[in-house]
């Protein structure tokens, strides 16, 4: 692909992204949802009913970064937006750091990250690398228990929205890598997209995603294979 020809690209990623760095998926067998029931791990509801268990498992998954590395599909999407500056705009509904640390300067994380919490009293928004429990005390206000994970729970609103809506109208490829379109507002994207009627739409996934109809162009395989010879 060519990525002159193009003015503004958009990407938009998901857990497929980054399984080839040793990270679960969501849906795919042994994925996060076949030993966790999201009612159980990722609602406001059940921090409510049971914060430890809510804790314990984003804690799990934060210590797990420090043991993963970027692979080529993250180091290609960090050159591409670093050659192109401004006309890249990298939005991921994955919570961990992997296109950061693969060169990525400016991603839009739709969902939060593990590496922040957030204070509930006083709302400041810390940068995260231990255990976070309900003894943890906010830096800022002193607060405990009060702390939970920067992550957006199932009925909870994705951050960023009027930033990436701006860029699904603006631009003129969009590139959906790594993501089953089963969750929403993100799934509806591509849609949004085509509304908008003149981007090209590419979907880059092991299989045909829940929204692959919507997509222009199909490519199907792992992402650390076909992303860097798409972006080359
Ligand atoms: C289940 C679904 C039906 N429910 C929803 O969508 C809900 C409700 C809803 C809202 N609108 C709707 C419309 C219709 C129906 C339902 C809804 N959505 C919400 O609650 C959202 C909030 C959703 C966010 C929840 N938090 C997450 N994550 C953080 C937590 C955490 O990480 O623990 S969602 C979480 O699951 C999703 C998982 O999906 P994927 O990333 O795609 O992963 P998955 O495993 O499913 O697929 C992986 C794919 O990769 C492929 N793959 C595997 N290996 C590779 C490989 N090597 N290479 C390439 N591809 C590969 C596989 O083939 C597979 O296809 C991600 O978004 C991920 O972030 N909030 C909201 O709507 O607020 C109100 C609102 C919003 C806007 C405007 C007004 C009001």
């Amino acid at each position: 692909m060519s990525v002159p020809r193009y003015g503004h690209i958009v990407v938009l990623s998901g857990a497929g992204l980054s399984a080839e760095s040793g990270l679960s998926t969501f849906r795919d067998n042994g994925g996060l949802w076949d030993s966790h029931r999201v009612e159980d791990v990722a609602t406001p509801e059940a921090y409510a009913r049971n914060p430890d268990l809510v804790q314990r498992f984003y804690n799990e998954r934060r210590a797990k970064l420090a043991d993963v590395q970027p692979n080529a599909a993250h180091r290609a999407l960090g050159r591409l937006q670093q050659a192109f500056d401004g006309q890249v705009t990298l939005v991921t509904q994955n919570v961990d750091d992997l296109l950061e640390r693969g060169g990525a300067r400016d991603v839009i994380h739709m969902h939060g990250e593990l590496l922040k919490v957030r204070c509930v009293p006083c709302g400041t928004v810390h940068g995260w690398r231990d255990d976070c429990t309900q003894a943890t005390r906010c830096p800022a206000c002193g607060a405990a228990p009060g702390m939970r994970p920067d992550i957006v729970w199932f009925g909870e609103m994705p951050y960023h929205l009027d930033r990436i809506y701006a860029a699904l109208g603006d631009c003129d490829l969009f590139v959906s890598i790594g993501t089953s379109g089963n969750v929403y507002p993100a799934a509806g994207f591509v849609a949004e997209v085509r509304r908008a009627g003149y981007a090209h739409t590419v979907e880059i996934n092991l299989e045909p995603s829940a929204g692959v109809s919507y997509f222009a162009e199909r490519r199907h395989g792992k992402a650390g294979e076909i992303v860097p010879d798409f972006v080359e």
